[in-house]
């Protein structure tokens, strides 16, 4: 068997199109484009390679970007000071923290300080919470995409078995409430979970955002599963590769993203729509 390529890159570029007539539409009522402000604390390598490709989207689809670049060194009530700025702000229609910080500030606290109507990563409280009640929220940009993926692809997921490996806030848990609206029955695995491949052999539906290269390997499959990989590790030569064998697993499954070129692209298109609803909501249009 050989597996559906989930191609992230073809159906991004897809979205990229429309999200731009919708900018230019917006633009057109607003007066002005709709504002996207990144803050990073400098010093992530691959940070600044997320930003730029940001940077680049924005102008691509005729959004507005400002990039509040502060110092490694930093203070928390700096970095909150600038994110309330930037709440204060009417050109100003989203906020992304860059994460991961340095380990001297504190995200959670930083992120609770964004206006949750501007969180256009939905990493706010306030937006995982209305997302775990099966409510509208912003929703986290990397989960989103995945599943406007499986929707444009048609895979069914109501009543199938899904599970997630990975349950962090801004992706694997989620992903996790996203395929729970969906209809799906869900389980969440993580590093703790002592046999990972006999839970996923269960699986039609297998999601993986450990972080971790090579984590998930073709007997883990089930025969004919959809597998989304949502890791981006780069690895040693600098390439970039995902939690899951990507080759192997390909021979078992029945639709898989690659990486690169399957939620990565996804993401980055997602921040550009979530930024349209927030820019929507504010003004009330
Ligand atoms: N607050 C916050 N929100 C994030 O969403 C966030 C973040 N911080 N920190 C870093 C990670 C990483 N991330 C990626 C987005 C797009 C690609 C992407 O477009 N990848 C391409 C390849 C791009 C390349 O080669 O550089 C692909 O997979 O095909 C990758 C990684 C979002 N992140």
């Amino acid at each position: 068997m050989t597996a559906t390529i989930l191609d992230g890159r073809a159906l991004a570029q897809e979205l990229r199109t429309a999200t731009q007539s919708e900018i230019a539409h917006l633009s057109a009522q607003l007066g002005r484009t709709p504002g996207l402000a990144v803050v990073q604390v400098l010093g992530d390598a691959a940070s600044t390679r997320y930003v730029r490709s940001i940077e680049k989207l924005c102008a691509t689809v005729g959004a507005g970007f400002r990039l509040i670049a502060l110092p490694p060194e930093t203070t928390q009530a700096e970095l909150e000071a600038s994110i309330a700025a930037l709440n204060a702000d009417s050109e100003v229609d989203g906020i992304l923290l860059q994460l991961p910080l340095p380990a001297h500030l504190n995200a959670n606290a930083a992120i609770m300080e964004i206006d949750h109507r501007k969180d256009v990563d939905g990493v706010h409280p306030i937006n995982a919470g209305l997302l775990a009640q099966g409510r509208t929220a912003l929703v986290a940009n990397t989960p989103a995409g995945g599943m406007e993926l499986l929707r444009h692809y048609q895979i069914e997921l109501r009543g199938k078995r899904a599970a997630v490996v990975g349950r962090s806030a801004i992706v694997g848990r989620p992903m996790a409430q996203l395929l729970i609206q969906a209809d799906a029955t869900v389980t969440v695995c993580h590093s703790r979970t002592p046999d990972l491949g006999a839970v996923l052999r269960e699986c039609e539906i297998v999601c993986v955002a450990a972080g971790r290269p090579g984590l998930v390997t073709a007997e883990m499959i089930r025969p004919g599963a959809v597998v989304v990989d949502f890791g981006t590790n780069v690895g040693a030569d600098g390439s970039l590769v995902g939690d899951v064998d990507f080759a192997a697993s390909a021979e078992v499954a029945g639709a898989i993203t690659p990486v690169p070129g399957g939620t990565g692209p996804m993401t980055n298109v997602m921040l550009m729509r979530n930024l349209v609803a927030a820019a929507r909501n504010l003004h009330q249009l």
